[in-house]
């Protein structure tokens, strides 16, 4: 297969990255059209994930959709000891895309060319590297029709030159597979072998929490030849595990294994924070609740707007610390206080900052008064300690809301659970369904 070959159903699971790169792929397929429209046009996109999640593929199906070549280069290879070797590299590789435009250009650990370290000692040539990327990215006019694509796992990292407007300038995050999407992935890759009938492709998935797409490829191929070196004419149920097996025990899947053993409580932990949300008037709404791990987060509760709020009320205050206790407090009432885990510490975190905050800056605690606190410093002892008091007041009451909540929500909390060990990623909608004690008409 040629990488124009790809297309986006090689790539599975990941349905709102390809729905947010669909508008470069019509641009693509047609530049002129899309200028006369006037519409903004698309230079440089982000894939932000971690490895093996398919961020090269899906940048590989961008070109095979719409039918035009793909150069790939991958940051490492810019990484050189001698003065203007990765710079020219640089300038080769966007002349041979300027001549072939409309193309991809991808650019794989893109860190490695604009991450932090580059102002190290070891690398003195790299910010060469860097700036002739710069130069080339900000030829717009030139490489008008030519979509650049760099690979990350720690955007963080990232040159903050690299992320400006008109750079690589739209983000998209790609996150490890959930229960169906493993099955979609395990499913496009067994297309190119032959299968028992005692395959059970939805157990599979089910057994693969922490597999990333390259991880079920690799388990569907080491399967394959298992088989084959049996003398077996199909793959059965005893390979897959053998070769699950196989991977799980590799250095880096130990996480995984762990990961298995805490679903039940990641799944209670979330579904905690996820109940209190949905019965707690004033609280943002839900996105998504899944117990897919994403960076050092077993879980995560997904409320919108995640970010663009303004200004908040002192009742949406109050109900975002209760949520964030959702999840500790779900802990302590399914395995008893003295088995709560360490999990639930940036949640104490945020409900407690934003206690502070309610004390110390917007006036909402009637012990302190209207007085804006900026610096620590200047606060008498007297005043320091009814500030840490309220403080505390807030979150113990917080605390005992959530609890309470809980407590009577008990059932849903519970289903909410379930749901959420049998599915990994539930919607809105798919939570309201679950917690009315509704199946869903999904099996994975
Ligand atoms: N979402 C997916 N759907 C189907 N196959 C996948 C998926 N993700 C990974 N794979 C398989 O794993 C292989 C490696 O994935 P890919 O190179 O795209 O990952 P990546 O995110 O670019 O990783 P890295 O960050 O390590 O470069 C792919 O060629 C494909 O066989
Ligand atoms: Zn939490």
């Amino acid at each position: 297969m040629t990488d124009r070959e790809y297309k986006f159903d090689d790539v599975q699971g990941i349905d709102e990255a390809k729905a947010e790169v669909q508008e470069m792929v019509e641009f693509l397929r047609n530049p002129s059209r899309f200028k006369k429209l006037g519409a903004k046009l698309p230079t440089g996109m982000l894939l932000i994930g971690p490895p093996g999640t398919g961020k090269t593929l899906l940048a590989k199906a961008i070109a095979g959709e719409a039918d035009v070549p793909f150069f790939f280069a991958s940051g490492s290879e810019f990484d050189e000891m001698f003065v203007g070797v990765g710079a020219a590299r640089i300038r080769k590789l966007f002349e041979q895309a300027r001549r072939s435009k409309p193309c991809v250009v991808f650019i794989d650990e893109l860190d490695a060319v604009g991450g932090a370290r580059i102002t190290s000692a070891i690398h003195p040539y790299s910010r060469m590297t860097l700036n002739q990327l710069l130069v080339e990215l900000d030829g717009y006019k030139e490489l008008e029709g030519v979509v650049v694509i760099g690979a990350t796992n720690f955007p963080e990292s990232l040159d903050k030159a690299l992320v400006r407007p008109g750079r690589f300038d739209i983000h998209i995050h790609i996150d490890m597979p959930d229960v169906k999407a493993r099955h979609n992935i395990l499913m496009v890759h067994s297309k190119k072998i032959k299968l028992g009938p005692d395959v059970s492709m939805e157990k599979l998935a089910r057994g693969t929490i922490g597999f990333s797409g390259a991880d079920l490829a690799n388990l569907i191929n080491q399967a394959a030849l298992k088989a084959s070196a049996d003398g077996k004419t199909e793959v059965t149920e005893e390979d897959m595990e053998y070769a699950k097996d196989k991977i799980l025990m590799g250095p880096e899947k130990k996480s995984a294994v762990i990961e298995r053993e805490n679903k039940e409580k990641t799944a209670y932990h979330e579904g905690g924070h996820a109940i209190v949300a949905m019965f707690t008037p004033g609280a943002l709404p839900i996105h998504k609740a899944t117990i897919v791990p994403r960076g050092p987060a077993l879980g995560m509760v997904v409320m919108l707007p995640e970010k663009d709020q303004l200004s908040w009320t002192k009742k949406q205050l109050l109900a975002s610390m209760d949520v964030a206790m959702g999840g500790r407090v779900a802990e302590e009432i399914m395995y008893g206080v003295e088995n709560v885990t360490t999990g639930a510490s940036s949640d104490f975190k945020k409900a407690t900052d934003i206690a502070r905050a309610m004390v110390t800056k917007y006036a909402m605690s009637d012990a302190v008064g209207p007085v804006f606190h900026q610096d620590k410093d200047k606060i008498s002892s007297t005043t320091q300690k009814i500030i840490e008091d309220e403080i505390k007041r807030l979150l113990k009451e917080s605390h005992d809301r959530a609890y309470q909540l809980l407590k009577t929500h008990a059932t849903e909390h519970k289903r909410l659970a379930e749901g959420l060990l049998k599915y990994e990623t539930l919607d809105l909608e798919e939570i309201k369904q679950v917690i009315s004690g509704k199946p869903l008409s999904r099996s994975v």
